[in-house]
């Protein structure tokens, strides 16, 4: 075995922010954990000078689809907590909400920590949705542009409350981040943005107590015969596979790969796959319904500027006039969204997208037993998406398109839903029943005593803000229950 260790107390699979984060966690305490990646480092592009950034779509286009750091790399470092009534069973236009096992206050202090990990920059100013906080941010907001200030000042004129949005850059007197335009939907070559590889694996990596093995593909969680605990699992890097041994092993792959892997794994103990007794597994996925709004600025484009800075959470929780939370308004980064529509749209899409302040409407789509991965042999062979939030989005928008008009943008062009949900999760959620769920509140398979699951598909719902905060806070959570090497109460939730 000349590319992988042995005695390792905790195997993760996935650098995403689940995995990474939980790396840095479990390296604190003084645990010995070997990272798991198919993918390998982002690097620059020789053909872009070093201020370039790479848009993710041009990655994928070259069939890359996997680096260290996950998703994450590209993402647009919006840090949110759920807010405090997600944590319940809520009413949705398609039903209640499912209740998590945990409440927000538990999750309280590992927000806290996430927020510190990853130098999230906030306040809680403008914002009426926000939860209780035990700390202040740990730093400031990102202060708007002057172009997008005078925008937030007309709409706070109409009498709404406009909040930061909280971000997770390097920023400050010797931060990295210069705040330019190509921050969400980029990798930043400059590596100012707090990303899981940025933020969490490379302080782990420095602790000499985290190995991480690249272009490694983990094929299968290996258990004992009676199928109560793992104890190790196979991995493949360029045509060998081998098989490493740990006292914990924990699967942080993703929505898609994490339900995937423990299908695969499974054996006599787990004939339908590893925490799928009851068939829950790669089930009840869910998000959120999204869709953009152009409010349009003037025939000349905006400048590149960094515009993410805002959002309107006033709606979140309910609306006039109609019964269901609506959801979030949120500036988007200057993504070149024509690349993704039909080819004879992308001018005129081009056109409206380079003169407007594009923003993200966000309300959630909840899971079901029929929302989700169907297997077959050892691959995903169809995705049932959860019911789109129809409604409640058509409600959101008009009430985004009145607002922009009330603060005098005249012409606001809209788009209509995406069919499939953004920020997904849930296909191996969280719950105190095994029959609708595969993991307990500490994220650990029922029925298992040292397999975890620590990525986006334990969350049992998405609320309406992102998600990746809440996935570190459970990283977070995690890595304390791991060390300690002890079962934590079961929570109860009120
Ligand atoms: C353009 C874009 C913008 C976004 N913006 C935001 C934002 O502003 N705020 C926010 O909260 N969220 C945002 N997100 C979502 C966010 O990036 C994801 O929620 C987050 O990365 C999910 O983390 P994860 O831990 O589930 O793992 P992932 O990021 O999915 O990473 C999983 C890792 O596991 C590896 N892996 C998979 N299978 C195997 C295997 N068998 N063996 C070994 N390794 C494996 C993968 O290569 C990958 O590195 C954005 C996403 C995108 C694409």
């Amino acid at each position: 075995m000349s590319w992988v260790k042995s005695g390792y107390d905790v195997i993760i699979v996935g650098s995403g922010p689940g995995g990474s984060t939980l790396a840095q966690g479990l390296a604190r305490r003084d645990c010995n954990v070997l990272v798991v990646e198919q993918g390998e480092y982002l690097k620059p592009d020789p053909a872009r000078s070093e201020q370039q950034t790479t848009f993710i779509a041009d990655y994928q286009r070259r069939g890359i689809r996997h680096n260290v750091g996950g998703e994450s790399k590209f993402y647009g470092a919006a840090l949110y907590r759920l807010r405090e009534n997600d944590f319940r069973a809520s009413p949705t236009e398609h039903g209640e909400s499912t209740a998590w096992p945990l409440s927000y206050a538990d999750l309280e202090p590992y927000y806290d920590e996430g927020e510190r990990l990853y130098s999230v920059h906030g306040s809680p100013e403008g914002d009426p949705s926000e939860p209780p906080r035990s700390r202040p941010f740990p730093h400031g907001p990102i202060e708007h542009e002057p172009f997008i200030a005078d925008v937030v000042k007309r709409l706070q004129g109409c009498g709404v409350p406009v909040g930061y949005i909280p971000k997770g850059v390097d920023r400050g007197p010797n931060g990295r981040c210069v705040l330019c335009s190509t921050c969400d939907g980029y990798f930043c070559h400059r590596d100012a943005k707090m990303d899981a590889e940025v933020a969490a694996l490379r302080p782990a990596l420095k602790t000499g107590r985290v190995d991480l093995c690249t272009g490694t593909d983990c094929l299968k969680v290996l258990t004992t015969p009676d199928g109560r605990r793992a104890t190790g699992v196979l991995l493949r890097r360029g045509g060998e596979e081998v098989t490493v041994h740990a006292d914990v092993v924990v699967v942080s792959a993703g929505i898609r790969e994490s339900p995937l892997l423990l299908w695969r794994s499974r054996n006599d103990a787990h004939p339908k796959g590893i925490g799928n007794a009851r068939g829950a597994l790669g089930r009840y996925l869910a998000g959120h319904t999204c869709g953009f709004i152009f409010p349009f600025m003037g025939l000349r484009p905006i400048p590149e500027l960094h515009q993410k800075t805002f959002a309107i959470n006033a709606f979140y929780g309910a609306a006039e006039g109609w019964p269901y939370p609506l959801g979030v308004i949120q500036a988007t980064g200057q993504i070149p969204i024509w690349q993704h529509v039909f080819p004879l749209a992308a001018p005129f899409v081009k056109f409206v997208a380079r003169r407007s302040l594009v923003c993200l409407l966000m309300t959630e789509a909840v899971g079901t037993a029929e929302s989700g991965f169907d297997f077959h042999e050892e691959r995903i062979a169809r995705v049932h998406n959860p019911k789109a939030s129809r409604e409640t989005y058509r409600k959101l928008r008009d009430t985004a398109v009145s607002l922009f008009h009330k603060a005098g943008f005249r012409w606001v062009h809209t788009s209509v839903h995406f069919d499939a949900p953004w920020h997904t999760v849930g296909t191996a959620r969280m719950g105190v029943d095994p029959a609708s769920s595969v993991l307990d509140a500490d994220c650990r398979v029922h029925g298992m005593d040292n397999l975890y699951v620590l990525d986006a598909s334990s969350l049992p719902t998405a609320g309406a803000v992102n998600t990746t905060l809440t996935i570190i806070a459970l990283s977070l959570r995690a890595a304390e229950t791991i060390a300690r090497g002890q079962r934590r109460p079961r929570v109860e939730v009120a």
